[in-house]
């Protein structure tokens, strides 16, 4: 049983809590207070999964792992404003290096002038941290899965494949780029930057679907294609890279752009007559957006992903990464 079916064997079929209005299937959980809408969220770092002391320094782990929790904030379109840190841990990490981590996770909630309200302490085998986030979005500007339509555009922000780019230079030996190629993609995987300021500024819109890219671009595109009962066409040669990928091996450069997770871009389907709001979004945000594809509804092809491919059409496997498999 791999994770995602692990999970829908675990979902509740109801609720019991008349305030909530979304629970398990998005980025995060919704409930309703008066004034806005309370969004919450847990991401869990794990030794040897998602990083290890040969990729990342302390700081970048605590860094990293609160920037992912933004990231499904930003995915609601909501903004951040607590987190909770539960913390696993080993003899083999020292004082100073928890310290770094800690140090790690502020710089980033400072920038969201975001408050650390409590956690746990427990020793154990693996560095392990579980960050819960909590934020708040105005009420019915929620960017749900959902939320996709026929006729939409699709569109992603910054580059794609850049993490996995960064990974692989980290854990490999023997190529031949530039330091500042390589400290490029390295950074990217160790400091993504959360899409808060491009989600926020797309508020007056009044429909968007948006998903954080945590596992992939085919993965996270097959999701709001399932939720919203739509088919995504993406066009492979839109598909926006860093100039400098082109210095890895087409199979490489394929494999992370589609499939490649943790570059923590926001993928997301919004009207036509949106998208000069959408690009001046992105402008004010300072970050760059993308057209790639487009919204059809095809009975035969609900939740599926296509993928153009210059005269080539194929549905896009929703290999991303995966827990359990
Ligand atoms: N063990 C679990 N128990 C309950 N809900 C879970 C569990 N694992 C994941 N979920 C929920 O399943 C959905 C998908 O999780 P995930 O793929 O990790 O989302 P994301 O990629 O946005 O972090 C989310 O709504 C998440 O809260
Ligand atoms: C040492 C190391 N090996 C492999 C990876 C690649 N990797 C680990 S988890 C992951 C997917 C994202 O993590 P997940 O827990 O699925 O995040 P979520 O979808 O819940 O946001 C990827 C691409 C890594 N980051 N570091
Ligand atoms: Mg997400
Ligand atoms: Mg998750
Ligand atoms: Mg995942």
């Amino acid at each position: 049983m791999d994770e995602f079916a692990f999970i829908r064997s675990i979902a509740p079929k109801h609720h019991q809590q008349s305030s909530l209005i979304k629970g398990i299937g998005d980025d995060a959980a919704i409930f309703r207070q008066p004034y806005q809408d309370i969004v919450t969220a847990v991401d869990t770092f794990v030794e040897g999964i998602h990083f290890s002391k040969q990729t990342m320094e302390p700081h970048h782990v605590g860094y990293r792992v609160l920037a992912a929790n933004i990231s499904d904030i930003a995915a609601m379109g909501a903004v951040p404003a607590f987190y909770l840190i539960s913390i696993v841990i080993p003899d083999s990490w020292t004082k100073a290096e928890l310290s770094e981590i800690y140090k790690g996770m502020q710089m980033l909630a400072s920038q969201y002038q975001m408050d650390l309200i409590g956690g746990d302490t427990v020793s154990g085998k693996e560095l392990t941290i579980s960050v819960t986030i909590i934020g708040y979005v105005e009420h019915n500007k929620v960017r749900y899965r959902n939320n996709a339509r026929e006729n939409d555009l699709v569109f992603v922000t910054g580059t794609l494949g850049d993490s996995s780019a960064g990974l692989y230079l980290l854990t490999s030996q023997g190529h031949s780029l530039s330091d500042c190629t390589r400290d490029y993609f390295i950074e990217r995987h160790r400091l993504p930057s959360p899409r808060v300021d491009f989600s926020r500024e797309m508020l007056p819109l009044s429909r968007v679907a948006l998903n954080d890219i945590s596992d992939g671009i085919a993965n996270e595109a097959a999701e709001i294609a399932e939720a919203s009962r739509v088919t995504i066409h993406l066009d492979y040669n839109s598909l926006p890279v860093h100039p400098q990928l082109k210095q890895f091996t087409a199979e490489q450069q394929r494999k992370w752009k589609l499939f490649g997770g943790e570059d923590f871009e926001i993928l997301g389907t919004a009207a036509e007559s949106d998208w000069p709001a959408i690009r001046a979004a992105a402008e004010k945000a300072q970050i760059k957006v993308t057209r790639i594809g487009y919204v059809t509804h095809q009975p035969h092809n609900t939740g599926k992903v296509i993928l153009q491919e210059g005269n080539e059409q194929s549905i896009l496997d929703k290999s991303g990464y995966t827990h359990l498999k």
